[in-house]
């Protein structure tokens, strides 16, 4: 507290409302007090006070803007000297795309003169930005001084960052910032290379690179760049003079736009968005009931008053940039990439997805958000209702179609076709527009079915002609810049993969025991929602608390469930391929495969949610009989000679666990037959009683037993629950010693049963099998050698 105040009063604590550090850098601020009774032993001019402030500031910023100012001008000097980056790029030099034929469609890259004063332009908008941001600050009521201080603090941090490895490659210097608070120091390889023909040369992308190797920001920065360069000039058009018209219709061609912005609620509306095979439900959610959904509200609660104030300079502004994902999830998650890398921007992103209210999102949509990330269901729908702000998606300046190979599958998305229709209605914006089109398995191209080989009409599609098909649906400029960096084993360098071979019937056990030994995050895949819900209540059984996430589950929940296992480093979430791409969560150990995917595609993705940014991720394949045909494709497709390795199994633990899971299956199966007669036989009665038919218990479907036969049989189920519960309390020696001899007939020391890295243990397995064959060998080599000295020595004697 300043010397010259004295305290009189008690400190209070201000209620303050949290949507006011949106899009601020108030890290580290923990709470405001206000102190109303005070005294002034000595007052100082508040205008002194303030110009203090500001000298500060100013000071802070000379010093910020010299070492930013070192660093573009390092950018300009090499885009001056036009270092081509396609050639001279050392990543380039050190890895070897699979495919070098790429270049025929890819034109060198040339220098552009202007980009020196483009990015002067840049660093102006960043710092009027800057500027801006730190005005906004000052409106709120609190201890400046205070604030200022943790802000500093905090820019200090990202000075000390060295984002040198950044260089040459046009990243606005507020995008710079954020990065650096992130700990983003230097670019991923699919960043490196595509942001300077994105940004510099304003081609379109097409990229594919292994999965959580950041494409989300490979795309995502070089759209905040142009965003950025095309406010500043509408800002500096307007200086001039010329009207918002003009200026928009300059800059980005964006014209008729609508203003009509009334408040009418618009009706929530089922979507099927998601994966193919599953249709979804919808559901009237509330407005804070998951941290994600309550970020929405948060937002739609500013956008509702934003909404009652109706800025009619609003409509004005254009929609900028479309992103297509496939799945609402991955929706959400991109809008979050993309916020963090635009924190000091200013620029808006909102997302509109199915299975959360429609009205909420349109409420959204009035504030005329830069970044659009939606998923085909919802926008269509929105579209077709007439949304003032989506009615210029034929204008946007930037498309992105995120795992492009999904969204353009045949049939899989409905509205995906007419959506492209609409966004390339227009001819002249769709030249102007720059599209990026991404995937881990975009130029993957493998063998069809046997069947269809053999067809007389059967066509070979190649890379290239996948590509080109590609270019052409989505509506691509004809040159793009293609960037491939997938490798031929199209999984992720630092991805562990192994299978486990197994019978149906062992494969709860096999899941289990894995679970038991190598507790850690895990993700389970299974191909149906009913296999899904079978896990779910047998983990539940063996204490695993597993969370499901499939596309029949209400959206509120999916995105619950998906913040649980974030926030649970052991947490177990089992899904079916709607979690399959995309989703980026954090630190996942391993991907248990429960049933093998029918494509090759939806095994890379899956195995992708493990391994990601370079982290080390084990998947493990549970390969049972009928999934046999399925591995043996997916190993062929993906160019793999030798079976994956198998994942070592401790036999005396999998028998210990064995009896466990026995249990929870029995348990599971009583209750799930119980269940179904109970909703058969009221499914009847409800039936019979609109038909104003009265039954009796013993002509309903399915007969239960009399009072005395349902209590035994609740007993049975209640005393089938009581051993398993004792069983799972025991530790893993006792439930098989006994029982269960080893194979070498001893009680094996406890530390044996440790619970370890998975990891580790298979490439230990690894290493003792090498060593074992190598000794086999040496002992071979030594009989051979044996036997031919004795046979040497026989035929001296005779
Ligand atoms: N330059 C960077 N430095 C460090 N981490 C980064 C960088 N860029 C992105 N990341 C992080 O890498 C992770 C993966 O990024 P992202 O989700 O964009 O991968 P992806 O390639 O789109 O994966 P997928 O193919 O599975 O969709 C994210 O957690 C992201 O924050």
């Amino acid at each position: 507290m300043a010397a010259h105040v004295k305290l009189s009063g008690k400190w209070k604590d201000v209620k303050i409302n949290p949507n006011i550090f949106m899009g601020q850098d108030f890290s580290g601020f923990v709470c405001m007090q206000e102190l109303a009774d005070y005294d002034v032993i000595q007052s100082k001019p508040v205008v002194k006070k303030e110009k203090q402030i500001d000298e500060k500031k100013s000071k802070h910023k000379e010093k910020v803007s010299t070492k930013r100012g070192l660093m573009s001008a390092d950018v300009h000097e090499d885009s001056a000297t036009n270092q081509n980056l396609d050639i001279d790029h050392p990543l380039k030099k050190k890895r070897k795309t699979k495919h070098p034929d790429m270049n025929i469609i890819q034109p060198e890259l040339e220098g552009k003169s202007d980009s020196v004063e483009k990015h002067k332009d840049l660093l102006n908008v960043s710092s009027k930005i800057q500027k801006q941001a730190s005005l906004k600050k000052k409106k709120f009521k609190c201890d400046k001084s205070q604030l200022t201080e943790l802000t500093d603090d905090k820019k200090k941090a990202h000075d000390v960052q060295d984002m040198s490895a950044w260089q040459n490659l046009f990243v606005p210097a507020p995008v710079l910032t954020a990065l650096a608070e992130k700990g983003f120091t230097s670019p991923t390889p699919i960043q490196a290379l595509t942001l300077a023909p994105a940004i510099r040369d304003r081609m379109d992308v097409i990229g594919a690179a292994e999965t959580g190797s950041g494409k989300t920001l490979a795309f995502g920065i070089p759209i905040i760049h142009r965003i950025l360069e095309l406010k500043a000039q509408a800002a500096s058009a307007a200086s001039l003079g010329l009207s918002a018209d003009e200026v928009t219709s300059d800059q980005d061609g964006t014209s008729g736009l609508s203003s009509d912005d009334n408040c009418s609620d618009k009706s929530d509306t089922t979507d099927s968005e998601d994966d193919a095979s599953e249709s979804e439900g919808d559901n009237t959610e509330s407005e804070d009931d998951t941290t994600v959904s309550e970020e929405n509200s948060k937002e739609s609660e500013e956008n509702d008053t934003e909404c009652e104030k109706k800025p009619t300079t609003d409509t004005l502004k254009p929609l900028y940039a479309l992103i297509l994902t496939p799945t609402r999830e991955l929706a959400l998650q991109v809008k979050d990439h993309l916020m963090i890398a635009a924190k000091y921007t200013g620029i808006k992103v909102i997302t509109i997805v199915g299975g959360m209210a429609s009205q909420k999102q349109t409420r959204l949509l009035r504030k005329c958000p830069e970044i659009v990330v939606a998923t085909p269901g919802r926008l269509w729908e929105l579209l077709q209702e007439g949304d003032d702000h989506l009615s210029k998606v034929s204008d946007i300046s930037f498309l992105v179609i995120d795992e492009a190979d999904r969204m353009v599958e045949k049939g899989h998305f409905q509205e995906m076709s007419q959506l492209l229709d609409i966004i390339n209605s227009d001819q002249q914006r769709k030249e102007k527009r720059q599209t990026f089109v991404f995937s881990a398995t975009l130029t993957f191209v493998h063998q069809g079915p046997l069947r269809l080989k053999f067809k007389k009409k059967s066509i070979k599609i190649t890379e290239k002609k996948k590509l080109e098909m590609l270019m052409v649906q989505i509506g691509m400029k004809p040159k793009p810049k293609v960037i491939d960096l997938t490798r031929s084993a199209g999984t992720a360098e630092s991805l562990t993969e192994a299978r486990i071979n197994t019978t149906v019937d062992d494969k709860d056990i096999y899941l289990y025991y894995f679970l038991y030994k190598y507790p850690g995050r895990t993700l389970v895949f299974a191909n149906s929602k009913d296999c899904i819900r079978r896990l779910v209540s047998i983990f539940n059984l063996l204490g695993c608390c597993p969370l499901p996430l499939h596309a029949d589950m209400h959206q509120r929940q999916r995105l619950k469930n998906l913040d649980r296992f974030k926030s649970n480093s052991h947490g177990l979430l089992l899904a079916t391929d709607v979690a399959a791409r995309g989703l980026d969560i954090p630190d996942v150990q391993h991907v248990i495969h429960y049933q093998i995917p029918r494509t090759t595609e939806n095994y890379v993705h899956r195995s992708g949610r493990t391994a990601r940014a370079s982290k080390e991720g084990l998947s493990v394949m549970l390969v049972g009989p009928e999934d046999l045909q399925y591995y043996r494709k997916i190993m062929k497709n993906l160019n793999r000679d030798e079976d994956l390795p198998p994942f070592p199994v401790d036999k005396d633990i999998f028998l210990g666990v064995k009896l466990c899971v026995s249990l929870a299956r029995n348990i599971d199966k009583e209750e799930h037959s119980l269940n179904k007669k109970k909703h058969e036989n009221l499914w009847y009665l409800r039936a019979a009683e609109e038909m104003d038919i009265e039954l009796d218990d013993d002509k309903l479907l399915n007969y239960l037993g009399d009072d005395w036969e349902q209590s035994q049989s609740r007993q049975k189920l209640e005393n089938l629950k009581q051993h398993l519960k004792s069983q799972l309390n025991l530790p893993i020696q006792k439930k098989y010693s006994g029982k269960y001899p080893t194979k070498s007939g001893k009680l094996l020391q406890s530390s044996y049963y440790r619970q370890g890295d998975a990891i580790e243990r298979l490439k230990t397995d690894s290493k003792e099998k090498c060593v074992i064959q190598e000794s086999n060998k040496v002992m071979t080599k030594a009989k051979l050698s044996k036997k031919k000295r004795n046979h040497r020595y026989e035929h001296t004697e005779k």
